[in-house]
């Protein structure tokens, strides 16, 4: 089992709070299993839906001890992602291939403790922002304007939807989505922007033995972020929060994005791999009936990405890499 230490050695820098979290929190939609079948199902807000799929043959993971995080035996279970298991490989994005979901985490914590705070009237009744439950669960990996429709549900708040041409200043979805865009615009004007160099060396490997690669994220800001990290060449189809919008494609955790990417790079799901860090990522990939889902557990705990759709958990996509 890796350390924290042999974390911090792949360049991995976690939150302190998220850090030291452990997959305690199972709130929040599950996948089970029905009969032959495999079902998620979301059952409150605005984003209420239900997947009900044919299981696929999987190989049972290794026996594994509760509340572990990644093994290299995960990644000796699943074998190697070499060109005669896999056509290509759909990498998400923030916190995959870049740390910028600790930046969206905390604008959206600035935004969110802000609007509560005022909502709530006195310091007795405000309950802020969690970082390791709230944008976990109701945040993370999701589109810009769906994040702020599922967290405000989970607190039983309405909102007017508003319009995207919104002012950051209105108390709308689109209102409140639009101030948070702003604070991640200035961090990236500041340089925050890092790509994991496991993550990177690891495209590069799949990319030298013929294996497609493919960028699947929900933000509108991924072009601006893969080119500030250098690495936009590197991937040969991108399904980001704009092209998903263009094409009128569901976010995560739909499969719609993935399944695009993997038509973009000529593979089918089976021969696909999907790579994510975000529960409702895990579970696009796990609706979407890929070949293999590998979750990269940096905030969202390893059993929890298991839970929700992964068939294997890595602390950082170096463990991926062949000796
Ligand atoms: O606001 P953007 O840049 O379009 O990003 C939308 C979402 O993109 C996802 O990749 C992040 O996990 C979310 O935290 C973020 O809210």
């Amino acid at each position: 089992m890796r350390s924290r230490c042999a974390r911090a050695h792949h360049g991995v820098q976690r939150r302190g709070a998220a850090a030291s979290a452990g997959d305690g929190d199972r709130r929040g939609p599950r996948l089970r299993r029905e009969g032959a079948s495999t079902c998620l199902e979301v059952k409150r807000g605005p984003d209420a839906f239900r997947w009900h799929r044919p299981l696929r043959p999987r190989t049972p993971p290794a026996c594994r001890p509760a509340g572990s995080t990644a093994r290299r035996s995960d990644v000796v279970t699943a074998g190697p992602v070499t060109p005669d298991r896999f056509d290509a490989v759909l990498f998400d994005m923030d916190g995959v291939l870049t740390s910028t979901a600790r930046i969206h985490a905390r604008c959206w914590k600035t935004v969110f403790d802000e609007f509560l705070s005022l909502r709530a009237g006195d310091a007795e009744s405000f309950r802020p922002f969690d970082i390791d439950t709230d944008y976990k669960w109701y945040v993370d990996g999701k589109a810009r304007y769906d994040g702020v429709r599922s967290f405000l549900a989970s607190r039983d708040i309405t909102l007017a939807e508003g319009a995207p041409s919104d002012p950051p200043a209105a108390d709308t979805v689109c209102g409140l989505g639009n101030r948070k865009d702003a604070l991640v615009e200035a961090a990236i004007d500041r340089g925050e922007v890092e790509s994991y160099p496991g993550s990177v060396t690891f495209v590069r490997q799949l990319r030298d033995r013929g294996i497609r690669t493919a960028v699947v994220s929900s933000s509108n800001h991924c072009e601006q972020i893969l080119l500030a990290a250098g690495i936009l060449d590197l991937f040969d189809a991108r399904v980001d929060g704009v092209v998903a919008t263009q094409l009128g494609l569901p976010g995560k955790p739909a499969p719609d994005a993935f399944l695009k990417a993997a038509e973009l790079v000529n593979a089918s799901p089976a021969r696909a791999v999907v790579i994510e860090d975000a529960i409702a990522g895990v579970q696009a990939g796990r609706a979407g009936q890929f070949g293999l889902v590998i979750g990269v557990a940096r905030d969202a705990g390893a059993d929890t990405l298991r839970a929700n759709g992964a068939d294997i958990v890595v602390a950082d996509l170096a463990e991926l890499l062949d000796a």
